[in-house]
């Protein structure tokens, strides 16, 4: 499924209604006829529901809404948020149907504040229609007065988000003012950018994407290169085949490097996730100091002691490693490593040694080699990084707060600009491909946010690589089933209570869930 800009939504809407022929007040009509289609299934007959409706097309739609939800027996009022005279277009030919019938309407320039707030208060849902797509700056007195009215009586109320929240970026997800808190955002054709960048996760509620009959073939018509979000179908595709008649030898070698001293856990966390994913084999190579602990904790994997300086992997583990570094189909490398001393040019030596296997960079890894981006692209294997906003921040030269308000934009710079796989991690993950392909994961939450959750996704990435799946085919799906497994093991232990044993847990649960579906 594909994800829209403010834009591109405006190009498809004008194919549709310029190309293909489809009246503009015919998508309108869809469009509301579809929040309603949503509404009726969780409202009962006897709601009381408030369409706040604005002066655009986001507006228009909200009028297709009160009549329908009229007819259909609801105890329905409009407000209408602007003058009548602004009101133009499709969205006019919405507004004379609703007037002509005489359908309960309120103007809110007769009447003030404190009487809509009382019609707030009274109503059980609540259809926003006041801004869709075409929001430019912060939301405008007196708009933002309702909508802070709004959001202050929520709580008990269903709050519907018609096309995107009113106030929401539908580009950045930037809220620069008051925006509505929706409990459910019905979207047209396709998801909104913003629904994933910046505060819009905060604020559009559960979304749904629904059809107008603007072809989402237009896209391709309009050759516009969109992004996509990931759903369970592309990752059912994306999990590789297990053929029955395998061994060990046909799933994939994979080599973890990483641990100190003071991160024994972390590279044994990716080493679970690998084996308990379905790599034939994982070995662990960590500092000798902390080999009994590892080993006696992780029996399945094959163990690799490496010379060791005071808990680090030191410079002669090169040597040790590079004798037997073509076993390996896919390394990850970083999880617990620490900023092991001279570590940029031991990277730098390990990158040389590499020859055809997969690379996994994270965690402090991915320190060490951010002065040596320019040759990874040059490695005949593919290159992943795995990069959490501070991380990806350090690779930048930059600050957490300018990568995350530039996550999407980032991530499509980047990974091409090195020719590497990109997972850059967060609230809502970003992966980019050398060709500038881009999807974004919609789930996960903060049950996910502990020490060692990304050592797990490590692992999973490193695992499926090894599996022969494509990188870009590993990258959705791992970042899929990690983020699910966070959700579905917080629904047993609570979003408190997952650690990354329940999530390695999770992910083969999941892989099962999928899998059988
Ligand atoms: N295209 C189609 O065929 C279809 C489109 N569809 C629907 O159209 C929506 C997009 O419609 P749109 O482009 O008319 O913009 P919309 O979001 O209604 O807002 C424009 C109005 O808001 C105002 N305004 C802006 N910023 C403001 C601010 N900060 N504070 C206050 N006011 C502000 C702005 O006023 P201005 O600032 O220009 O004076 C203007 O009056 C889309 O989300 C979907 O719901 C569906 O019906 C399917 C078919
Ligand atoms: N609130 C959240 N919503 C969704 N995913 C989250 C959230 N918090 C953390 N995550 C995910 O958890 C993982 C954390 O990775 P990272 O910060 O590298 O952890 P660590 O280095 O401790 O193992 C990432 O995959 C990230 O996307
Ligand atoms: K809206």
């Amino acid at each position: 499924m594909y994800i829209a800009g403010q834009k591109e939504m405006q190009q498809m809407d004008h194919y549709t209604i310029n190309n293909l022929g489809l009246p503009g007040s015919v998508l309108m009509e869809n469009a509301g006829a579809k929040v309603v289609d949503e509404i009726k299934h969780e409202s009962p007959k006897q709601s009381k529901i408030l369409v706040l409706a604005g002066s655009g097309n986001n507006g228009g739609d909200g009028f297709v809404v009160a009549r329908r939800l009229f007819d259909l027996g609801y105890d329905v009022l409009l407000c209408l948020m602007v003058n009548p005279d602004r009101i133009k277009g499709d969205a006019k030919i919405h507004f004379d149907v609703y007037v002509n019938r005489k359908l309960p309407l309120l103007y809110f320039s007769e009447t003030s504040i404190d009487t809509l707030t009382y019609k707030i208060k009274q109503a059980d849902v609540i259809v926003d229609a006041i801004l869709g797509t075409g929001l430019h700056g912060p939301v405008r007195k007196p708009l933002n007065e309702v909508i802070s009215s709004v959001n202050e009586c929520a709580d008990d109320k269903m709050i519907v988000a018609v096309d995107i929240p009113s106030g929401v970026s539908g580009d950045t997800g930037k809220v620069e003012g008051e925006a509505i808190k929706a409990k459910k955002t019905i979207t047209f054709v396709c998801p909104k950018k913003g629904f994933f960048l910046n505060q819009g996760p905060e604020y559009i509620g559960d979304w749904k994407a629904v059809d107008i009959s603007v072809p989402i073939s237009n896209a391709e018509k309009l050759e516009l290169d969109l992004p996509s979000v990931i759903t369970k179908e592309l990752v059912k595709d994306s999990i590789p085949a297990r053929p029955a008649n395998g061994h060990k030898g046909t799933f994939g070698h994979v080599l973890v490097i990483g641990g100190s001293s003071s991160f024994i856990g972390a590279p044994i966390f990716t080493a679970k996730a690998a084996l308990h994913s379905g790599a034939g084999l994982v070995t662990l190579a960590i500092p000798e100091s902390i080999y009994p602990i590892v080993a006696s904790q992780n029996p399945e994997s094959l163990l690799m002691p490496l010379p060791d300086d005071h808990g680090y992997i030191n410079q002669s583990a090169i040597d040790r490693l590079s004798n037997q570094l073509e076993t390996f189909d896919t390394i990850a490398i970083g999880p617990g490593m620490g900023r092991i001393p001279n570590g940029e040019q031991w990277m730098a030596s390990f990158i040389r040694k590499l020859d055809n296997q997969q690379l996994v960079v994270d965690a402090d890894a991915l320190f060490l080699l951010r002065h040596h981006l320019d040759n990874m692209g040059n490695l005949k294997g593919n290159v992943v990084l795995t990069p959490h906003p501070g991380e990806m921040a350090r690779l930048l030269n930059t600050n957490v707060q300018e990568v995350e308000e530039s996550r999407l934009d980032i991530a499509a710079t980047f990974a091409p600009k090195y020719n590497l796989y990109l997972l850059l991690k967060g609230h809502r993950s970003i992966i980019s491909t050398p060709e500038n392909e881009i999807w974004i994961n919609p789930y996960g939450h903060d049950a996910l946010s502990k020490g060692g959750s990304g050592d797990v996704l490590t692992g999973l990435v490193a695992s499926l690589l090894a599996q022969e799946s494509k990188p870009q085919n590993a990258l959705i799906a791992a970042t899929y089933l990690h983020a699910k497994a966070g959700e579905t093991q917080a629904e047993k232990w609570s979003r408190h209570g997952v650690t990354p044993w329940e999530l390695i847990t999770g992910i083969k649960e999941e892989i099962n869930r999928i899998s059988g579906d």
